[in-house]
């Protein structure tokens, strides 16, 4: 809570912080931060996010090939309010604290919820805009049940997953979009899980 405010503010919402974020180096220059618990107010963010966001069904382009996505999606772009306050926190501190390795903000916020253990997505690479010849970071706070996101590089060698729990910040950053893939596998049975990825500007 913050009692910095005047007492007739409404309570704010706790600002996300980095104490806890753990890096690990991949190969090639791929590297990933975790974050368990990282977001505040996830409960009410997660909610608010089933609710609220318009999502919708859709095919998309992974790098080579069109695919379905049996996922339901929705993308906040550049300039566009988010639905909660508490994403517009994550995203300006992601921006804060990233930005002398990344050089610049997070701009776009892509939204995906996973309705059951059947959602999921294919492996790829977020390389549509520059992440395909450039490093650059991808942040991920996923809401819900856990799922694992599956790691792996492109060139061949094994794959490594992580769980991601209800509030727990991923970031994928240096070459990890270019030189790893990354996929959220079918499951036997899991509830809903939304995901949220933070981007910047022309990075898909
Ligand atoms: O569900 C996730 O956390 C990953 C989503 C993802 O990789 C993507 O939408 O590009
Ligand atoms: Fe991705």
């Amino acid at each position: 809570m913050d009692f910095q405010g005047s007492l007739f503010e409404a309570p704010t919402i706790e600002a996300p912080l980095f104490e806890g974020v753990e890096r690990t180096l991949l190969s090639r220059g791929a590297w990933i931060d975790i974050g368990r618990a990282w977001l505040p107010e996830a409960d009410d963010v997660f909610a608010t996010l089933v609710r609220d966001v318009p999502w919708r069904a859709e095919r998309r382009q992974m790098y080579d090939r069109e695919v379905d996505v049996p996922r339901l999606l929705h993308t906040y772009g550049v300039g566009d309010p988010l639905p909660h306050v508490g994403l517009a926190r994550a995203r300006g501190a992601l921006s804060a604290h990233y930005r002398p390795e990344l050089g610049e903000p997070f701009v776009t916020a892509g939204c995906c919820y996973y309705r059951d253990g059947r959602d999921s997505v294919a492996w790829h690479g977020d390389t549509i805009g520059r992440g395909k010849t450039q490093d650059t970071m991808v942040a991920i706070v996923s809401l819900g049940d856990p799922r694992r996101l599956a790691l792996r590089p492109r060139l061949g060698g094994s794959s490594i997953s992580v769980v991601m729990g209800h509030g727990d910040l991923l970031v994928m950053g240096g070459s990890c979009q270019r030189t790893w893939e990354h996929a959220v596998p079918k499951v036997a049975h899991a509830g809903p899980r939304v995901s949220v990825q933070f981007r910047p500007l022309n990075v898909f």
